[in-house]
Order: C-alpha cells, then sequence, then structure tokens
C-alpha cells in the first residue's frame, strides 16, 4: 500500500502528517507502528492525521497515534505542525482554526513568523479524571495544589516519587527534580508510565525550576519513550508549577529540542496557551504491506 506523508517537527518531536482529507487510509495500528518505527519505517514520534470538519464551527478532524499505534486523545507539538500543515497545503486559507480531537476542541492561531499559538483548554485538576487511582495514598498540599507520592519499584531499593497528576486531555505525571539532566529518565520515566496508579498508563514529566518564568523539563512520553519536547507536557508542567506556587503565569519551557511559552492564570477553567515552532522537514512515500 502506497502512502504519500509530511514529515514535520515541533521543538524536535516529530510526525509522520497523512492527509485524510479526500478519503481514509483504512490503517490499522499495525501501520501506524510500521509508520512510526525507525528502523524498518518513516520513523516518529506520533502520527497525525487530518481528516475533514466532522461538525459544524469546526474545521478539521485532528487523529492521533503513538509511535506504539495506539490512538491517544491530545497533541501539542502535533497541533501546532497541525495548524502549519492545513494552511501551508491550501487546506485552508484561516490562520486560526478550531480543531476537533479526541479531548475536545482547540484551537491553533498561526504566526507570519510561521509559530504556532494553541489554545489548549482548561487542565484537569482532578486526579481521578486525570485518571490517577490516589486510594490509599495521602497527599502532601503545596500551594493551591497537591504533590501525591509515587513508589517505584527499583529493583531492590524502593523509591517514592512525588507527582502532580494532571490531564491536559491527555494524562500527565509531572514531579520537580534538581537537575534535569541528572534526572532518571531511562530508569524512572517507564516505571511511572506503566504505573498501576494510572489505568490508561501516563506521560512521566520531570521539571527543573530556574526561576519563576522559566524551567527545563525533560519528558518520557506514553507510547513513545523519552521525546525531545512534549507540548501538552509543557503545558502540565507549568500548572503544576503554578499550583506549587513555585512560577508566574507565563513560563519559557527548555526543552531538549527547543523553547515552547506556557502561560496560564491558573484558575481551574482558565485555558492553557502555548507557543512555540512548526516545521516541514520532508515530504515522501512508502511501500507499506497491506497486512502486518
Ligand atoms: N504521548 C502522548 C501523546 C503525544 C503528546 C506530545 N507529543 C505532545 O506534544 O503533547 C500521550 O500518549 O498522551
Amino acid at each position: 500500500m502506497q502512502i504519500r506523508f509530511t514529515k514535520m517537527q515541533g521543538a524536535g518531536n516529530d510526525f509522520v502528517v497523512l492527509d485524510e482529507t479526500r478519503g481514509r487510509l483504512g490503517l490499522t495500528p499495525a501501520h501506524y507502528r510500521y509508520l512510526g518505527n525507525r528502523h524498518f519505517g518513516v520513523g516518529a514520534d506520533q502520527i497525525l492525521t487530518v481528516r475533514p470538519s466532522p461538525a459544524e464551527g469546526v474545521d478539521f478532524e485532528y487523529v492521533i497515534h503513538n509511535a506504539d499505534g495506539g490512538e491517544v486523545e491530545q497533541c501539542g507539538n502535533g497541533a501546532r505542525c497541525f495548524a502549519r500543515y492545513v494552511h501551508d497545503k491550501g487546506l485552508t486559507d484561516k490562520r486560526v482554526t478550531r480543531v476537533q480531537t479526541l479531548s475536545g476542541v482547540i484551537a491553533p492561531e498561526l504566526h507570519a513568523d510561521g509559530r504556532v499559538t494553541v489554545d489548549m483548554g482548561a487542565p484537569q485538576l482532578d486526579p481521578a479524571k486525570v485518571p490517577f487511582n490516589g486510594e490509599g495514598l495521602l497527599a502532601e498540599k503545596q500551594g493551591s495544589a497537591q504533590k501525591w507520592p509515587l513508589a517505584l519499584d527499583v529493583s531492590a531499593q524502593d523509591a517514592t516519587v512525588w507527582i502532580a497528576p494532571i490531564s491536559m486531555g491527555n494524562p500527565h505525571a509531572v514531579q520537580l527534580v534538581a537537575d534535569v539532566d541528572a534526572a532518571p529518565v531511562e530508569v524512572h520515566g517507564p516505571l511511572i508510565e506503566n504505573h498501576k496508579r494510572f489505568p490508561q498508563r501516563v506521560n512521566a514529566g520531570f521539571m527543573q525550576i530556574v526561576d519563576r518564568s522559566a524551567v527545563k523539563l525533560r519528558v518520557y512520553e506514553r507510547g513513545a519513550g523519552e521525546t525531545l519536547a512534549c507540548g501538552t507536557g509543557a503545558c502540565a508542567a507549568v500548572v503544576a508549577g503554578i499550583g506549587w506556587g513555585l512560577l508566574d503565569s507565563r513560563v519559557d519551557v527548555h526543552t531538549r529540542g527547543g523553547l515552547l511559552t506556557i502561560e496560564w492564570n491558573g484558575g481551574a477553567e482558565d485555558r492553557v496557551r502555548m507557543t512555540g515552532p512548526a516545521e516541514f522537514v520532508f515530504e515522501g512515500q512508502i511501500d507499506i504491506p497491506e497486512t502486518l
């Protein structure tokens, strides 16, 4: 099966973009895994699919699959690339679009310099709705937010990390670290991702506070492993830091792949705004087996 695709990246989080505005490709999770595979396929953290508007008042549908083939609710860096793609490919002449995702409607705005600002909606701060099962745990209060103890079974020495469970449509567990470069992301990341207290698994964020308007962040992503940047992870980290009383309302998030700027006024109903890059890398086509 011949698949035409566009490779894009936002702060180093990379994507295969598929255009289904003129008909469905009929791909299976195995096909998405194949496209995401960095040795046998194209290689990407996520596969983004553009579909026609599903309803009045919405311009497009935006479908997201992780490299492991699983469909997910939201992808922030992908949303910026989505907005750049639909405009530059002539699918719309709007610079502000309304896009339907599994977790609701988001509104990306494409700026003249190619950067994109996305209204990512309000965070979900109720742990049970992240979803996170905190039964039997005693959360610590900090500022207007909490930290929950998460016991990790790290070979002999048990480790407990203190996390904020936050959803941006997709689930995140954010923790503070003194030094992101020294943080045990490779070891703790998968243990947090697959922790039994996150029934839908979770994206694990490791945040170092630089000052009240700047952080460094690494994210071990659900279904993709550590990525160079995670847009929803940056949103969740800033929401946690503001809730803990450590950050102001506009924060530069320094990721290994580039800079994202996140704004949130701190109210549970306040919407999170994310600004960052969205770049084309190359166009291509790939012949993938019909059955995998
Ligand atoms: N791995 C995430 C989806 C992609 C999120 C990330 N790439 C972003 O920019 O938000 C999840 O399973 O929820």
